[in-house]
């Protein structure tokens, strides 16, 4: 794993070393931080941790004693309450909270842990490979430092958008939080519509890969915007045009996928409920 400079975050655990957490762990090391200031506490973490825990990532199936710099609550929001309630003596009056549990308020991280410096973050999976993004809003406790901390952490696997109002966050989780699932369904549902055109499903599924994949890549690298890049690919009276009057009709795939942004959103305020 290449290492940049390094950086700190005094010690850190990570509650949840699983499919997000152990996203960003493996950011966070990749950016230099020293893996034995982290810990992460699990009963059964990611077997892809294996290769961090070698390299000096300490894991314990209980939280530890001492007080922590920084903690990361990565557990499944229905599983945050109790994960949460072994931490009392890693807890200490400065120690940085940073949630990327969907959902879950600042307001129920302190009441189950007190009034503590928290960031809610959201994260998305790209993040495994330093291609994520993070939406985060801070409470009034966290200052100046703590922020650049955080910043520093979660910026780790990409870019941070620092939200002003703590409601965008359940915004941000409809959009990019479980934004790449979207993109994996419409690889498939290309891929499926390609074998219903007549292709062989191993090649219909290697061609929607790298149609996806090309146009993220091209949208991030270009300073078009998407719409012209679409615009690009349209020949009037051509093939793409003949496709997008189906994809843009007033039922088709903009609605559509508003509904589904919406839906997202009201189950992140749900989680919120308990
Ligand atoms: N996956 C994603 O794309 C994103 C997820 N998130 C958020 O990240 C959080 C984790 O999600 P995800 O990584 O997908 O879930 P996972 O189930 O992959 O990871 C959660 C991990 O926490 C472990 N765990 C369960 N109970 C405890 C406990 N008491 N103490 C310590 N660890 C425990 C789980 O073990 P076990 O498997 O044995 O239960 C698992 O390894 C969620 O709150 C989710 O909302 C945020 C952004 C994106
Ligand atoms: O599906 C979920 O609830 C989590 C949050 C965003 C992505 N995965």
């Amino acid at each position: 794993m290449s290492q940049t400079s390094g950086f700190s975050a005094g010690r850190l655990t990570l509650l949840g070393g699983g499919n997000m957490g152990g996203a960003m762990l493996r950011g966070w090391i990749a950016a230099g931080l020293d893996p034995a200031s982290v810990t992460v506490v699990d009963p059964s973490p990611n077997d892809a941790l294996a290769e961090l825990f070698e390299a000096g990532v300490h894991h314990r199936t209980a939280a530890p004693d001492e007080v922590q710099d920084v903690i990361v609550l990565a557990v499944k929001p229905q599983m945050l309450d109790e994960a949460a309630s072994q931490l009392g003596a890693a807890v200490g009056a400065d120690t940085l909270l940073i949630s990327v549990a969907a959902g879950r308020t600042v307001a129920s991280i302190e009441g189950l842990l007190g009034a503590h410096s928290v960031v809610r973050a959201m994260p998305n999976t790209p993040a495994l490979i330093g291609r994520g993004i993070t939406g985060a809003f801070a409470n009034a406790r966290v200052d100046e430092s703590k922020r650049a901390l955080a910043d520093r952490l979660l910026s780790a696997s990409g870019p941070v958008e620092w939200v002003p109002g703590e409601a965008e966050i359940d915004m941000v989780t409809a959009v990019s939080g479980s934004g790449p699932a979207y993109v994996f369904l419409l690889a498939e549902a290309l891929a499926e519509a390609g074998v219903a055109a007549g292709l062989e499903p191993a090649l219909a599924m290697r061609l929607a890969r790298h149609t996806v994949a090309g146009a993220g890549e091209l949208m991030i690298r270009s300073t078009d915007e998407p719409a012209q890049l679409r615009r690009n690919v349209t020949s009037p009276k051509g093939t793409t045009e003949a496709a997008l009057k189906v994809l843009m009709a007033d039922d088709g795939f903009g609605p559509l996928l508003t509904r589904a942004v919406a839906a997202a959103k009201t189950r992140a305020e749900e989680l919120a409920q308990g």
